[in-house]
């Protein structure tokens, strides 16, 4: 549980982070979402005492990163994935934080196997792919088998099955009952990943909700139907108030639910062969929530879908 509660930070005259209060429960993936310069970092510095906030706090378990007894037993964290020394192998790296940490030497083989570097423990991490940099990077976060993980825009610059991957080992992480806080200005992504979101701009809180909720809140929902008598059912559902708009085959209806829909159309005796929502876009939902209130501009990242199934998951594997 990672809970912030009026959490300011000014650096000199720019107000990074200005009375943000949250909170990230565990069991789910929570996204912490927010164009560029929107404080999300500058935030998870403050959550892991590497910065101290101008005014309020936040606490992980109830207390201060300052006064956890063993903090990578609590929290693990995954910032920058380039600051490993780049002539250690991933097995000395992981050695090295593991002893000056007290954590049992056996856990080392336990998250190289759990993030699938077992193969190249011993290959100089300077030589690393950003993927494999980035599993090793999270490898060290779960070194101390922490209930809380921290990951700053941990998909920047992978390839799509590095993204799937991640995707996948942060729902694991969170099935495991951690709470699992992930910050990316790439919304399509965080639709994907997150079942939570806390949205900032400009340092300020703009919404903490389900990403379902967020997006319907912000977009609507719109029905796509077909059926076989398209212009008996349109005039039955604008009867009823819905508004519609027409599209190659099919009906796209907002102002009604997908259950009302089906009542009208048995009410009036027509078969329909799909009706489906379609959810809007997390940046259209971002885009009309905060207007022009931030400069945003949406990720040029790719949304995955779910096929890349050949994709080994390691988790499986996983300690814990
Ligand atoms: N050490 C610092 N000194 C001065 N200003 C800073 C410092 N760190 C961050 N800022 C400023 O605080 C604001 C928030 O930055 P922050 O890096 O937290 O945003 P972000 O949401 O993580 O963005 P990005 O995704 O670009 O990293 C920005 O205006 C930034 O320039």
């Amino acid at each position: 549980m990672i809970e912030a509660a009026s959490l300011t930070k000014r650096y000199g005259k720019t107000l990074a982070v200005e009375d943000l209060s949250f909170s990230v429960t565990p069991g789910t993936v929570t996204g912490f979402l927010g164009p560029n310069g929107a404080g999300k970092s500058t935030t998870m510095r403050m959550i892991l005492g590497l910065d101290n906030p101008t005014s309020g706090d936040v606490r992980i378990g109830g207390k201060r990163y300052g006064e956890l007894r063993h903090p990578l037993r609590t929290v693990g964290a995954l910032l920058d994935a380039k600051w490993v020394h780049p002539n250690r192998s991933a097995r000395a790296h992981l050695t090295w934080m593991a002893r000056s940490n007290q954590i049992p030497a056996r856990r080392v083989d336990e998250v190289l196997e759990a993030v699938g570097l077992s193969g190249v423990a011993n290959r100089r991490a300077g030589g690393f792919s950003l993927g494999m940099s980035q599993r090793l990077g999270l490898a060290a976060a779960l070194l101390g088998d922490p209930e809380v993980l921290l990951f700053d825009e941990p998909v920047n610059g992978l390839d799509p099955e590095g993204i799937l991957w991640i995707r996948r080992f942060m729902h694991r992480l969170a099935d495991e009952g951690r709470t699992v806080f992930v910050s990316s200005h790439l919304l399509s992504e965080m639709a994907l990943t997150a079942t939570e979101l806390v949205v900032i701009g400009r340092g300020k809180l703009i919404a903490q909700s389900s990403t379902d909720e967020f997006v319907a809140r912000a977009s609507g929902e719109t029905v796509r139907v077909r059926s076989a008598a398209p212009d008996v059912l349109a005039k039955a559902l604008r009867a009823e108030g819905a508004e519609l708009t027409e599209s190659e085959d099919a009906l796209l209806v907002s102002g009604m639910d997908s259950t009302r829909i089906g009542e009208v159309a048995l009410a009036n005796s027509v078969a329909l062969s799909e009706l489906s929502p379609e959810r809007g876009s997390l940046e259209q939902a971002f885009m009309h929530i905060t207007g022009d209130s931030v400069e945003y501009h949406a990720g040029s990242g790719p949304v995955m879908a779910e096929s890349a199934s050949d994709i080994p998951d390691p988790l499986t594997t996983a300690a814990k």
